[in-house]
C-alpha cells in the first residue's frame, strides 16, 4: 500500500509568539495546533507574522521565516546589511539584534546545551554565563566587525560573486560583505565577472600581507586571467580529484599568533576572526598552566597553533604530540614547528592514530575537534591517559556539552569555561573547556 503524500506548508503564514533562541540561529515558536516552528529573522518576545520556508503537515518541527514583526523585542535593530533578511544572504544569523543582544543569545544556547546534553548548571562549568568579545570588537552603534579573513564567494549565472541564502544552493549577488576583513575587500572580488567559476575564495591573511584566492571552475571551464585589485596567489580546485593546486604565487599564507610564524597552505585550518588565534592560546594556556618538562598532546592539531605554544612553555625536555588528518595541514605543521625536536606531529584520524601510538600517560591535552565533536571513544582514551588538565577548544556547544558528559564518565570534572564571540552577527561561537580529574577537586 502506497503511503499518502503528505502536504507541504512551504509558504503557509501564523501569527506566533516567539519563545526562546535555540541551536543555529533561530527561535521556537509553536503553531496553533501545536506544531513547533524554527524562526528566523525574529527574537525571543517578539509576535511576528512566520511564513514556512521547509516542512510539511505532520513534520515534528517546521522552519520559517519572519516576515513580519507585530511586536518588536527592545533588543531589535534595522539590520545593517543590505542583504541580510528572509531569503536573502545565509551568512549572518543575528543582524537585526544589538551586539549585546546576540552574545545573550549565544550564551543562553551554550547554557541550554550544557543543561541538556551535560547536565551541568554555569556554575557547575565554572562559566560566568558570559560570551566575550575580541578585543576591538565592541564598536559603536550600527558599526559592524570586519572580522572575516575567510570569504567563501558563490557565483550566479552571471558570473556576479555573491553569497550562498540560507540552506540553499541559491546566490545573493552582493557588492560588499560587511563582515568581510578589510584585506579581503579590498580585492575587490564583488567587481569582477567570474563567468566560469562555481565559487571563489578570498583569504586575507593577519600576520602578513599574504593574499589568495582559490577558485574553483564550473565542470569543462577555463580559469580566467586573475586581475584584482592587489597582488594575490592564485589556486584552483581541481574538477576531478577535489584537491587545490598552485596556478601562480605561493601556495600558503603566512599568519601570526602568540609570536610564532605558521604557514598555512591552502585548504589548511586557520580562525577566521583576526583576534581568534591569539585568544584561544592565551585561554588554553591560562587553563592548562603547562610546567617545563611535560608532556602534552595537541588533537586535531592543524598546523600545529597549540602545538607551537606548549612547546614554548614545556621548554626543552617537554613534549608534544600533534595528530591531524589533513596531510597538507601536517606538511605545514611539521614545516612551522621544525624548530622543536621535541615536537612530533602525526597524520591520520585521532581516533586510529592516539591507539596505536602506545601512549598511556601525558600530562596535558588540547583538543580542538571539528563540528561533530570528539566521540565517545576518544574521550574515553584521553580520560585513561590520566591528564593534570585537558583543554577542549570547541566551535560547537552541543558537541562540546555532549563530550563533557563522556569527560564526566571518564572521572574528569570542568574546571572553567569560557566562551568567546569570534563569530559576530552569525549564531556561531567558539569555547574553552578546561577540565581536570574530579578526584582533585573532591
Ligand atoms: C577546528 S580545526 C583546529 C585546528 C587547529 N587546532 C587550529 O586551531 O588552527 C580542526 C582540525 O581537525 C582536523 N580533523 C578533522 N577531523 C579529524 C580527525 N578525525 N582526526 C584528526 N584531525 C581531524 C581538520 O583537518 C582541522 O585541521
Amino acid at each position: 500500500m502506497q503511503a499518502e503524500p503528505t502536504k507541504s506548508l512551504v509558504g503557509e503564514e501564523y501569527e506566533v509568539e516567539v519563545g526562546p533562541v535555540a541551536h543555529g540561529g533561530h527561535c521556537i515558536a509553536r503553531t496553533s495546533e501545536g506544531q513547533v516552528l524554527f524562526v528566523r529573522h525574529t527574537l525571543p518576545g517578539e509576535r511576528v507574522v512566520a511564513r514556512v520556508t521547509e516542512g510539511e503537515e505532520g513534520a515534528r518541527f517546521l522552519r520559517a521565516d519572519a516576515v513580519e514583526i507585530l511586536q518588536a523585542s527592545k533588543d531589535r535593530v534595522e539590520a545593517p546589511c543590505p542583504f541580510a533578511g528572509p531569503g536573502r544572504c545565509g551568512g549572518c544569523d543575528w543582524q537585526h539584534a544589538k551586539p549585546g543582544a546576540q552574545r545573550r543569545l549565544k550564551a543562553d544556547v551554550i547554557a541550554e546545551q550544557l543543561r541538556r546534553l551535560a547536565g551541568l548548571t554555569p556554575e557547575e562549568a565554572g562559566w560566568d554565563g558570559t560570551v566575550v568579545p575580541a578585543e576591538g570588537d565592541k564598536l559603536p552603534a550600527g558599526q559592524v566587525p570586519q572580522w572575516r579573513t575567510r570569504v567563501q564567494y558563490a557565483v550566479d549565472a552571471d558570473g556576479n560573486a555573491g553569497l550562498r541564502r540560507h540552506r540553499s544552493h541559491e546566490v545573493e549577488p552582493i557588492d560588499h560583505c560587511m563582515i568581510a576583513a578589510a584585506g579581503v575587500s579590498e580585492l575587490g572580488i564583488e567587481d569582477r565577472d567570474w563567468s566560469g567559476m562555481a565559487s571563489v575564495e578570498a583569504i586575507a591573511a593577519t600576520g602578513s600581507q599574504d593574499r589568495m584566492v582559490i577558485l574553483e571552475p564550473k565542470p569543462g571551464a577555463r580559469l580566467p586571467l586573475v586581475e584584482l585589485d592587489r597582488p594575490v596567489s592564485v589556486m584552483r580546485v581541481d574538477e576531478k580529484d577535489g584537491g587545490i593546486h598552485r596556478v601562480h604565487g605561493r601556495a600558503f599564507v603566512r599568519e601570526r599568533a602568540d609570536d610564532h610564524t605558521y604557514r598555512v597552505g591552502s585548504g589548511g585550518f586557520w580562525q577566521v576572526h583576526p583576534q581568534a588565534a591569539d585568544t584561544l592560546v592565551k585561554a588554553v594556556m591560562q587553563g592548562l598552566l603547562p610546567r617545563k618538562g611535560e608532556m602534552a598532546l595537541d588533537l586535531y592539531c592543524g598546523v600545529g597553533l597549540f602545538a607551537g605554544a606548549l612547546a614554548d612553555r614545556l621548554g626543552e625536555k617537554g613534549a608534544v604530540l600533534g595528530i591531524e588528518s589533513g596531510k597538507r595541514a601536517v606538511e605545514d605543521a611539521r614545516h612551522n614547528l621544525a624548530d622543536f625536536p621535541r615536537v612530533r606531529i602525526e597524520q591520520g584520524k585521532v581516533e586510529s592514530v592516539l591507539p596505536r601510538t602506545g601512549i598511556t600517560e601525558v600530562d596535558l591535552v588540547v583538543l580542538d575537534p571539528p563540528r561533530a565533536g570528539a566521540g565517545r571513544r576518544t574521550v574515553e582514551h584521553l580520560s585513561s591517559l590520566g591528564p593534570r588538565r585537558i583543554a577542549y577548544v570547541a566551535c560547537d556547544p552541543a558537541a562540546l556539552a555532549r563530550d563533557l558528559g563522556y569527560f564526566r564518565d571518564g572521572g574528569y570534572r570542568v574546571r572553567t569555561l569560557r566562551a568567546f564571540d569570534l563569530f559576530p552577527m552569525t549564531h556561531h561561537v567558539e569555547c574553552v573547556a578546561i577540565l581536570e580529574p574530579a578526584a582533585k577537586s573532591l
